[in-house]
């Protein structure tokens, strides 16, 4: 089990990640979603020994990552942002490579690791081709191998379908779904659609702080209702405050109730209906609707709905 526990890192007096707690059990595929500068990718250097938090703790099976940085990090396979590859080596040569960096010095185990990373990924027919002759695709497969090298319990993958067209997304997404079978996953992704695809449960992330953290098949419990009616204003004072109400918002028309998921949408329909008739509020309509993760996205990051943010190499964003 992973836990990050009030986890802050400052880059001078600007903070990146502010006191971030949350845990990831084994076997759960885990998407980070925020913004650019959200704070993901310094997280994801946290949770992989790669950067020492300014204050709290990161802790793998229980053991600090500081402390057993050794233990821990043959552990835990990670593909980061940007990945230093060799452009002249070969697949293999590359594979090779990292798994001598990795401590595995025996031949035959080198060979047998290279050989089971490159079925996991699928780069059987490109094994020879030289790393600079391979599609953006390839290269994001030869570093998500490079993570499998040392069998890690923990795959942390930041941005893995960063600017990959939309073949080689559904790959990707095929592959770390799989992956999820035998391992943890952490993904980084400004993308809603990713999380909604591969994930179990979603981190928002907004300006180092998370201000989301709930499984995807929570998200489609939620609800949303929409109330018409006669001074919308005095209605919001009457019913913001009732159990199982998240989010009040005032509307052209109304008001726009979020519902907490633990909510039954129809009680708390009647409930609100009787609440506004009761006061003498003129009731014209109550309709229901459930919110999709990107509303959540919005609603979790304080912004209203936008056009993509284009971001380093991404060829899709937001949608
Ligand atoms: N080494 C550093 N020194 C100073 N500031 C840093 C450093 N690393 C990250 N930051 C800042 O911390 C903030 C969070 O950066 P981070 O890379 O974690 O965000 P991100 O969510 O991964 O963004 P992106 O989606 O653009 O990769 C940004 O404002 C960034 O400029």
């Amino acid at each position: 089990m992973l836990e990050c526990q009030s986890v802050t890192r400052r880059f001078a007096s600007f903070t990146a990640v502010d006191s971030v707690s949350f845990r990831v059990e084994p076997g759960e595929i885990v998407g980070l979603l925020g913004h650019n500068g959200a704070g993901k990718t310094t997280i994801m250097r946290m949770i992989t020994g790669a950067l020492e938090p300014s204050s709290g703790q990161v802790t793998l099976d229980g053991l600090d990552m500081q402390r057993h940085s050794l233990e821990l990090h043959a552990r835990i396979g990670y593909l980061p942002e940007q990945l230093p590859l060799y452009p002249e080596m070969t697949i293999v040569e590359y594979l090779d490579y990292c798994a001598g960096l990795r401590g595995i010095d025996n031949r035959r185990e080198r060979k047998e690791a290279v050989q089971r990373v490159v079925y996991d990924t699928q780069l059987e027919d490109k094994l020879t081709s030289p790393i600079q002759t391979l599609s953006r695709g390839y290269k994001q497969r030869v570093g998500v191998a490079q993570a499998l090298l040392n069998n890690p319990k923990l795959l942390v993958l930041d941005e893995p379908t960063n600017g990959l067209d939309p073949e080689q997304t559904r790959h990707m997404r095929d592959l770390i779904r799989r992956l999820g079978q035998s391992a943890t996953v952490i993904l980084s992704t400004h993308i809603m659609q990713e999380v909604n695809a591969v994930c179990d449960r979603v981190l928002m992330l907004q300006q180092g702080r998370l201000t989301l953290d709930e499984p995807i098949a929570e998200l489609a419990d939620r609800a949303v209702l929409h109330v018409q009616c006669g001074d919308p204003k005095r209605a919001l004072e009457r019913i913001e405050s009732m159990a199982g109400i998240d989010r009040t918002t005032l509307t052209d028309t109304g008001l726009r109730l979020a519902l907490a998921h633990t909510a039954d949408r129809r009680q708390l329909a009647a409930q609100v209906s009787r609440t506004l008739v009761n006061d003498g509020i003129d009731l014209y309509q109550i309709a229901g609707e459930q919110r999709d993760l990107e509303q959540l996205f919005f609603e979790a990051t304080d912004t209203e709905p936008r056009a993509a943010q284009p971001k380093k190499e991404a060829a899709t964003d937001v949608a």
